[in-house]
This record gives C-alpha cells, structure tokens and sequence, in this order.
C-alpha cells in the first residue's frame, strides 16, 4: 500500500485522479482507502461487481475504483484501466 500512496502523491500536480484496483478476490481491494476515510469501517461483504471510494489527500481528490476479480468481470477490467490515471494490483508490488 506504501508503494502505492507514493505513487498518487508523486503525481500531485492534478486536483483530480481516477485509480483502479484490480485483483484477485479477497486480496483486499476494497480496505485500501479505508485508513483514509475517517469514521467509516471496510465493508464485511464482497463486493459484488465494483465499488468507489472518493478521498482526499492535500486538496488533491482521488476517485478509487475497485473491481471484484472474478473471471466474468475480467472482461471489463479495459475499461476501467485505459481510463484510470493510476492501477494497482494488490500482492504485486503496488502501482503502475
Ligand atoms: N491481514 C490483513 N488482512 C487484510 C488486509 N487487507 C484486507 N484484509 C482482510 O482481507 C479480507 C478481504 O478484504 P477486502 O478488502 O474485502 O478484499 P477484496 O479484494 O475487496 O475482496 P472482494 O471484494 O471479494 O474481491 C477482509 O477480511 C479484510 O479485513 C491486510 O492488509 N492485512
Ligand atoms: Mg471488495
């Protein structure tokens, strides 16, 4: 996760950034923003197709999308990534 917060704070310069999470199920896509979202708990469910999270980071807002791994989704995964100005995988190795 370090490596992916620095990643989004490298690439201050933008108000506004669209990251995806992709991954496996149950990797932890969904608890990534959670640290940053006061007063709010991780859902105890799965997500069931994708789910967005907005944060704010030093005025700068980042719009976090994460989508459920499972295979029939894999299929719309392009669209959410030629979009987004930043994708991480979770496990391997943070941002890209
Ligand atoms: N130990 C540990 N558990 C974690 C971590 N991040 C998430 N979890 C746990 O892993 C489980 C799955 O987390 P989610 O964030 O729901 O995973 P997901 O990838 O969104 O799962 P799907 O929506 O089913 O694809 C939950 O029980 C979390 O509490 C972590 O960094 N460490
Ligand atoms: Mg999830």
């Amino acid at each position: 996760m370090g490596q992916l917060i620095g990643k989004l704070m490298s690439i201050f310069g933008k108000q506004e950034h669209r990251v995806i999470i992709v991954g496996l199920d149950n990797a932890g896509k969904t608890s990534i923003p959670y640290p940053f979202l006061k007063n709010e708990a991780v859902p105890a469910c799965p997500t069931i197709r994708s789910n967005v999270e907005k944060i704010v980071l030093q005025k700068t807002h980042f719009f976090m999308w994460d989508i459920r791994g499972e295979e029939a989704l894999c299929s719309a995964w392009n669209t959410y990534y030629s979009n987004a100005d930043v994708r991480g995988v979770p496990g391997l190795g943070g941002a890209v």
